[in-house]
């Protein structure tokens, strides 16, 4: 009986960090086994709609007045669809409080299936299936799981006779949204024609048990999070490999970096230049993801990684910087062009009996009774739209579950100290290629970021500039989402007018900023890119009088700074508090 109330807990209790999945997994206060809850939980809500109907339509909740909506949606899904019936002794309250209705029941599932014109109960499951999509709107969008291959490990070739032998390549990304639960009809794989070495896979397609994904030789990562890496180290091969090292300025999880050197692999860069990545995080914590994933692509050998380290800290001009010719800089941002990281299916529930107070609150202290349970439960079970991304928690995800919504003032805070990092990512001696990249869609952190940056003085004096569309890797250049000069509706991405914020950027240079939005067709998140390079011709023959950045973002603290600071206070790692997005 425990695994329906622990299905309710998991589904009720406000959202912490982690992916849904991986969050019942480390759950402590579980008494019915994991995968049981998951298994349950992800099966009934693909046949919510149906069920809340037959419920309403039994009258269910009017007569059994200790089942609160979504216990019942539990029960009734076990009852009428899993093979083994409900999970529990006959003799179980609960259980008998639903069988007792099993005549009523079917009859309104059968009537349900007649309603809709299907033969089957398959045929069933994926009708349903499709007018929640139509409801949740997703009817004409496909969020694909993305998957690179990691050149360090293997190579595309290899994962196509290998892990992907058994799937059939479709031309488009809306052919993977495909229905039902069918292992060889759902085995289609997508050739992403932006960034090499990325394929997309039906959504909910599960590598983590794969010996591919455990040995590192595939890295599920969103196609958005794959432009930073590859447009600074675009299309070389072995005659014109990248020649310095590289730097990536904050760099936990880990997915850009160890897609550098996936990158850097193919150059055969890690048999002649050794240790050529630099890799750092403010935060200890993040660090040692960081670490680990780095150690999983393989990379150990190509990546210096330097954990806790800010990188404002470092000194541009330390000998250990000399080589530095590309920094890769994907700050803290405040996140808000992911969607659906918290990835716990939705549920459209039964209407709760008059009596039934929905309680949408609810994180448990102690583990109550059953009967406290059933009247704890509430009608709405917490919502999120299907993501790219629904691995939060593992290791090389990367970004963190926002913890509240984002003001102007934050906005402000944030993108002063974006600029400040490019700014400082600039003045390195050396240094030719630098990338920037959020994933937010506002454009006070991405347009109106790099509008600041060109017009800093460490980039006119030292000739920096963006790289233009023309000068981009073949993919990218191809790839038609480009900056923008307001902000847009997240809807209806038509352009806010008014006295939204603008930016006074050329067509080129708005051209030569990559955009992504979500809920279009390609399949992804809001994410911003732009690439700069130093052209010495443009440098000014003035000396760089003061350093810039420091002005640009007077009284803003670093993220080193800011957790030092906490720790003085508490005495305890800062991870815990939200200082913008972590990807
Ligand atoms: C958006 S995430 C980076 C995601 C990473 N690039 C990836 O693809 O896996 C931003 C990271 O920047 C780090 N960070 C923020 N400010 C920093 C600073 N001044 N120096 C170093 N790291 C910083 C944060 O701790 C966070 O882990």
């Amino acid at each position: 009986m425990s695994l329906y109330f622990d299905a309710v807990n998991i589904l009720t209790e406000p959202a912490s960090g982690g992916s849904f999945k991986s969050r019942i997994y480390s759950a402590r206060n579980l008494r019915a086994q994991p995968a049981q809850i998951y298994a349950l939980i992800i099966e009934a809500s693909k046949w919510d709609r149906l069920l809340a109907e037959v419920i309403d339509r039994s009258e269910l909740l009017k007569v059994e007045r200790k089942l609160t909506p979504l216990l019942a949606l539990l029960l009734v899904h076990d009852l009428l669809i899993a093979k083994k019936g409900i999970a529990a002794p006959t003799t179980h309250t609960i259980r008998q409080n639903v069988e007792r209705h099993k005549v009523r029941l079917k009859a309104e599932f059968t009537k349900a299936r007649v309603r809709r014109g299907c033969a089957t109960v398959e045929q069933l499951k994926a009708a349903v299936m499709r007018e929640k999509r139509e409801l949740n709107g997703t009817d004409d969008f496909v969020y694909p799981r993305w998957v690179r291959v990691n050149n360090i490990r293997s190579s595309l070739e290899q994962q196509m006779s290998t892990t992907f032998s058994s799937y059939r390549r479709v031309d488009t990304l809306a052919e993977l949204a495909v229905e039902g639960d069918d292992r060889a009809a759902r085995q289609l794989i997508y050739m992403d024609p932006h960034i090499p070495e990325l394929v997309a896979v039906p959504y909910g397609a599960d590598f983590t048990s794969s010996a591919a994904y455990k040995n590192g030789e595939i890295i599920l990562q969103d196609k958005a999070s794959c432009f930073p890496a590859y447009l600074l180290l675009g299309d070389r091969g072995i005659k014109d490999a990248w020649e310095g090292q590289l730097v990536d300025g904050c760099a936990a999880p880990g997915n850009k970096t160890t897609h550098m050197a996936s990158l850097l692999a193919k150059q055969e860069m890690q048999k002649t230049q050794p240790k050529q990545i630099i890799s750092m995080d403010a935060s200890r914590m993040r660090s040692k993801t960081l670490k680990k994933m780095v150690a999983q692509a393989g990379a150990d050998s190509m990546v210096t990684v330097l954990q806790g380290q800010d990188f404002l800290a470092l000194d541009p001009m330390d000998s250990r910087f000399e080589q530095v010719s590309g920094l890769l800089l994907d700050p803290s941002c405040s996140g808000s062009g992911i969607i659906g990281r918290d990835d716990v299916p939705e549920f459209t529930l039964p209407q709760a009996a008059p009596s039934q107070a929905p309680n949408t609150q609810g994180k448990k202290r102690k583990r109550p009774t059953d009967d406290d349970q059933s009247k704890d439960q509430q009608k709405k079970a917490a919502a999120a739209a299907p993501s790219a991304s629904n691995m939060a928690s593992d290791p090389e995800d990367e970004n963190d579950i926002p913890s509240g919504t984002v003001d102007h003032e934050r906005l402000v805070k944030l993108s002063n100290l974006q600029a400040r990092i490019v700014e400082h990512a600039l003045t390195f001696p050396n240094a030719t290629h630098v990338t920037y990249s959020t994933c937010s869609i506002h454009l006070i952190e991405n347009e109106s970021v790099v509008e600041r940056i060109l017009a800093s003085k460490v980039a006119k004096e030292r000739g920096w500039r963006l790289l233009r569309r023309d000068e981009q890797p073949s993919g990218l250049r191809k790839w038609k989402h480009r900056g923008v000069r307001r902000d847009r509706d997240p809807e209806t991405k038509a352009e806010l007018e008014s006295d939204s914020l603008s930016v006074d950027l050329s067509d080129e240079s708005l051209d030569a900023c990559l955009r992504c939005w979500s809920g279009d067709a390609e399949g992804l998140g809001g994410f911003f890119v732009a690439g700069f390079i130093r052209d010495p011709q443009l440098a000014s023959s003035e000396p760089l009088a003061s350093s810039s950045h420091v002005d640009a973002a007077k009284g803003v603290k670093s993220q080193k700074e800011e957790e030092e600071e906490k720790d003085d206070d508490s005495g305890s790692d800062s991870d815990d508090e939200w200082g913008g997005f972590s990807d």
